[in-house]
């Protein structure tokens, strides 16, 4: 395991709100706490505000993963998992939370909405080819190698 340092700086409207934080020993992700009081319809997605900003090293990325018990228990999720926080982005980290449930969703101001899980990133070159090698798969996909 190796730990990187990430710049936060807390903005206004998230005073007094836990700064992200592993949950336990061996936690992979920071829990992040939502800035904002809102009520989440059946069908509804929203960008919740957690009140920080950060910056990233270069060569990293955060990415925002839903907490998997607001999965099983509510049907919420984040629409766009993993979320990508680019390491030159310096606004606010937001949480794009999807009711995919059959309830509203309450969420109070403090309550542990998503964690983030910092990555290393790998870039790739394009090499632009006529033709590619030929392998067993070819282009089957989708279910071509049966259930
Ligand atoms: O869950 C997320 C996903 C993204 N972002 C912020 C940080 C990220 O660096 C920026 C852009 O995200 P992304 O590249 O996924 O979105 P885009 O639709 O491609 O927007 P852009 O054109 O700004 O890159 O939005 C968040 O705060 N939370
Ligand atoms: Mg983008």
């Amino acid at each position: 395991m190796t730990t990187i340092s990430l710049a936060l700086k807390r903005l206004p409207h998230g005073d007094g709100l836990p700064l992200p934080a592993y949950a336990t020993d061996g936690a992979a992700g920071m829990d992040v706490v939502s800035a904002d009081a809102t009520t989440l319809a059946p069908g509804a997605r929203a960008a919740i505000a957690t009140g920080f900003a950060i910056a990233i090293p270069a060569g990293y990325e955060v990415q925002v993963r839903p907490r998997s018990g607001l999965a099983l228990k509510h049907g919420v999720t984040c629409l766009n998992t993993p979320g990508t926080i680019d390491s030159d982005y310096r606004g606010e980290v937001k949480v794009i939370l999807a009711n995919l449930g059959t309830e509203p969703f309450v969420i109070a101001r403090g309550d542990r909405i998503a964690q983030l899980v910092p990555a290393p990133v790998q870039r790739a070159t394009l090499d632009e080819v006529a033709d590619l090698d030929d392998t067993v798969r070819g282009s089957g996909g989708f279910g071509s190698t049966g259930r």
